[in-house]
């Protein structure tokens, strides 16, 4: 048993939350929104983010404190908006307990720099990469919070002290697996949602399963090809963060990035689709630093240039499927 913080309470840290408390830590969430704080302290519900749970674990309890939030952390759980990690975190800085050890959830690439979450995250706490571990994985957040089975990965550059993290979120319902390759599951969870909105797109604009499985298919020889320029393990696309992923978020409505996709793809303009979206679409901005990576490493992103035409330029479905054709006769 850990004492856990979570820092931010949207659909996934709050459903990530649960799990750590049925696997039998104390949880503490961080938020900074004080109504969603109040709730769950004071009525063990997140009526804004994570509405389809009645009622959260007794030993889950929330602050808007920081320095109370993470004084006795054994681990620290970072679930914000990836755009706003950096902003968020340099709060923390200096607060977290030098034994902590700190895992991200997050799955997003930040636009101004191009970074990794593993690199935002070490780079604001100021932390040594045998502190920090990603996890990543096919977890849509709802039916994780349903305690349907399901299971994640969690790297870090010490396995031991992912073995740590993977045991504190065990249940008999989820599972975690350990790898070292950070990286890997850095480059998976960002790229996917930006291949999810692509589907999401065409199966709004009423395209079917060939048509989803070429973007799916492309899409993961693309995130596959530039993660591998960025220095991570050609497995871990074939694992439970990369096709494992894809599958989930790329065939469900229950995906933010496949639902704004589809929105689009009925017609709606980037603003209104950002409108009615149900929390975080981390697809969209990383949409653009996916593209800037490319150029860096040299690796071309078809799928994400096409999708970056779409959302900065307003290009219809039909566009993008023919620049994701391309020209002529090439090799798969
Ligand atoms: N929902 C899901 O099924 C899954 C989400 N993820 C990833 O987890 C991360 C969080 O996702 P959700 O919780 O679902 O998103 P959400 O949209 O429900 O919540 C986003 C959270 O970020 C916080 N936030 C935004 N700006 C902030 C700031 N300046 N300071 C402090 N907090 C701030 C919000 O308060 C909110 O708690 C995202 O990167 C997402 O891609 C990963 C796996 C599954
Ligand atoms: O990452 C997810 C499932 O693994 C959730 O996807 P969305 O962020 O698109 O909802």
């Amino acid at each position: 048993m850990a004492n856990v913080t979570v820092l931010g309470a949207g659909a996934w840290g709050t459903a990530f939350g649960q799990v750590l408390a049925d696997a039998g830590n104390n949880v503490t969430m961080w938020a900074i929104e004080p109504e969603i704080v109040e709730g769950i302290r004071d009525h063990h519900h997140n009526g804004v983010r994570l509405p389809s749970v009645e009622t959260l674990p007794s030993n889950m309890t929330a602050t808007g404190d920081r320095a109370e939030a993470v004084a006795n952390a054994d681990i620290v759980i970072v679930a914000i908006a990836a755009q706003f990690a950096r902003v968020a975190l340099t709060e923390f800085k200096g607060l977290i307990p030098e034994t902590a050890l700190v895992a991200s959830l997050m799955k997003g690439i930040e636009r101004t720099t191009g970074k990794r979450m593993d690199e935002v995250v070490m780079e604001t706490l100021d932390l040594p990469a045998e502190r920090f571990a990603a996890i990543s994985g096919p977890n849509l957040s709802k039916q994780i919070a349903d305690r349907e089975p399901a299971a994640t990965v969690v790297g870090c550059a010490n396995i031991d002290n992912a073995r740590t993290i993977a045991t504190a979120c065990t249940t008999d319902y989820f599972r975690a697996f350990v790898t070292r390759d950070v990286i890997g599951l850095e480059m998976c969870g960002s790229l996917k949602n930006v291949v999810a909105l692509a589907v999401g797109m065409a199966r709004g604009a009423g395209y079917g399963e060939n048509t989803a499985a070429m973007i799916e298919t492309r899409g993961l020889a693309e995130l596959t090809a530039l993660g591998e320029a960025a220095g991570a393990d050609p497995k871990t696309f074939a694992g439970l963060a990369g096709v494992g992923d894809l599958i989930a978020t790329c065939g469900s409505p229950l995906s933010r990035n496949y639902t704004f996709g589809s929105n689009l793809g009925k017609g709606l303009s980037v603003e209104e689709a950002t409108k009615v979206s149900n929390g975080v679409a981390e697809g969209v901005p990383t949409t653009d630093a996916v593209v800037a990576l490319g150029k860096q490493y040299g690796v071309p992103t078809p799928l994400a240039t096409a999708m970056s035409h779409v959302l900065d330029d307003g290009i219809s479905c039909a566009q993008m499927l023919s620049e994701l054709f391309g020209e002529g006769i090439t090799e798969e």
